[in-house]
């Protein structure tokens, strides 16, 4: 059928404009608009012409079979960049339309109308600079951990097990106060300078000396710590640490517990009751069991750990905190079950530990419930370049920070370039992460540049409790484990072609299944190969990833927290690292001094990057896009750089993928909405930066491969196959709260606390822009 299902995508203006006559089409008279275009389309096929749309959005022709009569038909070659294309080259990956209208070809102009840098570049900086000596490193002073009052056995497992032979600044300072006193204390330390084994040596240390002064401990007798962590990865992560730390035969009787929100209840229940000493929680869940497991006996506790104290209340975990301090008090007071373990040398009254690496209100705000005179521990070591003055939050001196100014249209083709030289010079164990603002964009971005035709299977199905029936107890769940099928490898993985095909991604967000993001994490984790990871803030907080040399902030983040965070991914532990950070020309120039003030980026110039990554060899896995006659013809006279020209191909490659498929297009439908969305939930303090009104949606949804009107573009609702709503009427619909990884805020209890009256604000806001779009030509109201 010659149905040109190409143009649905397209808005097309009255048939006056695309045709040349509103009532006359190639001569056909009469009837419906529809009947005439058809006629027309089919006397074009007759004759051997395919027509196509140029870049000013006039509708051209041109004979597809012989190019003698290319040229005269041809638009002359702009001095703009786009570039016809014969997409019959392209698979029909996805099921997308009958391959006929797959052969029209399309203009793409990303090197074309894009807004300039605001600012300048300085030219003194050198990007090349060595970097500065680390500040979370282990210390080269002479420092040991056999000196800071640790048990000798402790001291010497962490030399002779764990690897681990100096203390990190934070290390120092407060291992030794830490087990010395019982004062509640503050612990704010650069990202990956050791904090998770900072507030563990004193704990159980203290609980291991208790056993050689009195009574024999066990298993039963009682819980002496929490350590409460946001989210399921971070919880997961003290877990393995703290179960490393036990692993010496004279503490394998201490027994840790990890009970997090997505997992089985009744089998939790039974660990709980067979007895533990040790419980790493996520809030909500530890919540609920305080409400409903009797055998869960804290009347013991001695110290309560709030790791990420800021990440805890921003989820939304203040309610759910404060349920816990009070029941944690009233069963103090009650005492337990068990007993006195009076002269044992373990604290009177319970210590709170809050750990951070910054210091926000919000992180006041727990210290203020939870705190009582507390020690505020920092680290000693002072970067090169900093002065002394107080400081909300510092990235470790020796990582190199940076941003690039990219247009909105050349984002994607940026990203390319840099995943692709990211993995140049090395593969073996080199990792970069991705950061994106919202789960759709995720999605969208891991199928861009995944592997399509192999792609492994990947659930996304995002409760994971109720597929099989709860074990009751470990024995039942392992036997229960023999009996059924093996699993295929759920992780979220892939191959990244149009990166290197040597080079694994992965992606990880709130909404996959809990054992998705488990085994995820874990290849990733063990990757031996280069590897990329696609993600949401769900990676930001605690995660220790090894051998990740770049983070890539593609959405900039909602605050400078965030952002210091999302950066500690990467030079950790006195190791190099490099973060980049994307910007749009305009306002978002001003974020390195107006939000991050303290630190210091240097600026990389986008076309610079563009031509480091697609001035070589094309990309190795990428399918040619463009008929190499038909871009003898037809290539556009820009500068003529190869690197555009390669870019601009990649660019029509994933265009043409939107085009083709249904499920592929509403991907990137729903990818461009919630980025649109998330956009407006910037904080307040930093909108003058991340206005919305100043986002060019059309350029936007070009660079998730979308050439619709902003106002035309369809999003499919979810769960819901076949109907669709306008992005308008979905935006309407918009709550506007930050709900972007919605399952790794809601199942673990937590509520939202942004401000409702400022969230309320943004998404009017965001409304007003999409409606103003919804009327306005641009490059997309084609026709
Ligand atoms: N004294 C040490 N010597 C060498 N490596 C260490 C030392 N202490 C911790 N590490 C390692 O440093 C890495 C970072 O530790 P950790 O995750 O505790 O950092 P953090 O300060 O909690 O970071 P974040 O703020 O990002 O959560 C881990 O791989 C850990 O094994």
């Amino acid at each position: 059928m010659a149905e040109p299902d190409i143009l649905v995508n397209f808005d097309l203006a009255p048939a006056g404009n695309a045709f040349g006559a509103s009532s006359s089409i190639n001569g056909i008279r009469g009837g419906r608009w529809k009947d005439r275009f058809r006629a027309k389309k089919r006397l074009q096929n007759k004759r051997g012409k395919s027509s196509f749309i140029d870049a000013d959005g006039n509708q051209k022709s041109t004979n597809s079979r012989s190019h003698s009569n290319a040229k005269s038909d041809a638009p002359a070659a702009s001095d703009h960049d786009s570039v016809l294309v014969n997409r019959s080259k392209a698979g029909n990956e996805h099921g997308g339309p009958p391959r006929s209208n797959y052969d029209q070809p399309i203009i793409s102009s990303i090197f074309s109308s894009n807004p300039a840098p605001v600012t300048k570049a300085d030219k003194t900086e050198n990007a090349n600079a060595a970097p500065a000596a680390p500040t979370n490193a282990p210390l080269k002073d002479g420092s040991a951990f056999s000196t800071m009052g640790l048990a000798p056995t402790l001291a010497s497992h962490l030399v002779n097990n764990m690897n681990i032979s100096a203390p990190t600044s934070i290390q120092q300072v407060a291992v030794p106060q830490l087990i010395s006193s019982d004062s509640d204390a503050f612990i704010q330390a650069e990202t990956g300078s050791g904090k998770t084994l900072t507030y563990l040596l004193p704990l159980v240390h203290r609980i291991y000396t208790a056993t050689t002064n009195g009574d024999k401990l066990h298993r039963d007798s009682g819980c002496f710590a929490i350590i409460l962590a946001p989210t399921r990865e971070l919880g997961r992560q003290i877990y393995t640490v703290l179960m490393q730390l036990l692993s010496h035969p004279s503490l394998h009787w201490l027994v840790p517990i990890l009970i997090l929100g997505g997992e089985k209840k009744k089998s939790e229940k039974a660990r709980i009751r067979k007895g533990g000493n040790i419980l790493v929680a996520t809030p909500g869940r530890l919540a609920d069991h305080l409400s409903n497991t009797t055998s869960l006996d804290v009347g013991f506790v001695k110290w309560l750990v709030l790791d990420e104290g800021d990440r805890l209340m921003e989820l939304g975990f203040e309610e759910t905190l404060q349920q816990i301090l009070t029941a944690l008090n009233e069963r103090a007071q009650k005492g337990s079950s068990k007993g006195s373990l009076a002269n044992l040398g373990l604290p009177d009254r319970r210590i709170t530990v809050l750990c951070s690496a910054t210091m926000k209100a919000s992180v006041q705000k727990l210290g203020d419930m939870s705190l009582k005179d507390a020690l505020y521990l920092k680290s000693n070591q002072k970067s090169d370049t900093a002065d002394d003055g107080p400081k909300s939050f510092q990235a470790p001196a020796q990582l190199k920070q940076a941003y690039i100014v990219a247009p909105a249209k050349l984002r994607l083709v940026t990203l390319a370039s840099i995943l692709r030289r990211a993995f140049v010079r090395k593969k073996e164990h080199m990792k970069v992460i991705v950061f994106f603002s919202c789960a759709d964009s995720v999605d969208f971005h891991y199928e861009t540049f995944s592997k399509v035709e192999e792609k492994e299977q990947s659930d996304t199905s995002s409760d994971s409790s109720s597929e099989d029936e709860e074990a009751e107890t470990e024995v039942e769940k392992e036997e229960e484990n023999k009996k059924k099928p093996k699993r295929p490898n759920l992780a979220a993985k892939s191959t990244a072609p149009l990166i290197d095909p040597a080079v694994s991604l992965f992606k990880l967000h709130g909404s996959l299944a809990q054992h998705i993001r488990t085994t995820t994490l874990n290849d990733f984790f063990h990757e031996k190969d280069g590897a990329v990871l696609f993600c949401t803030d769900v990676a930001s907080r605690g995660l220790d990833l090894p051998n990740v040399d770049l983070v890539v902030q593609y959405d900039p983040p909602y605050s400078q927290e965030d952002y210091i965070h999302r950066i500690g991914r990467t030079a950790r532990a006195g190791r190099d690292g490099r973060a980049l950070l994307f910007l749009l020309p305009g306002c978002e120039e001003g974020y390195p001094s107006q939000v991050l003030g303290e630190q210091h980026l240097t600026r990389r110039l986008a076309d610079e990057v563009l031509k480091k990554g697609f001035g070589n060899a094309p990309l190795p896995g990428a399918a040619k896009a463009v008929d190499p006659s038909w871009k003898k013809d037809f290539m556009p006279k820009t500068s003529g750089a190869k690197w555009e020209q390669e870019a601009i191909e990649f660019h029509l490659d994933v265009e043409r993928r939107v085009l083709a498929s249904g499920e592929f297009s509403n991907l990137a439908k729903r990818a461009f909405q919630s980025h649109i969305r998330a956009y407006a939930t910037h904080v307040a303090a930093e909108r003058e930066v991340f206005d919305i009104k100043q986002l060019h949606l059309g350029h936007i949804a070009k660079s998730f491969g979308l050439r619709e009107r902003p106002g035309d573009i369809k999003v499919p609702a979810r769960g819901k196959s076949g109907t669709v709503s306008s992005t308008s009427d979905n935006s309407r619909k918009a709550s506007g709260k930050r709900k972007l990884d919605s399952t790794n805020i809601n199942e673990d209890g937590a509520q939202e606390t942004q401000d409702e009256e400022e969230l309320r604000k943004a998404a009017q806001m965001m409304r007003k822009k999409m409606r103003e779009h919804m009327n306005i030509a641009s490059e997309f109201n084609i026709g």
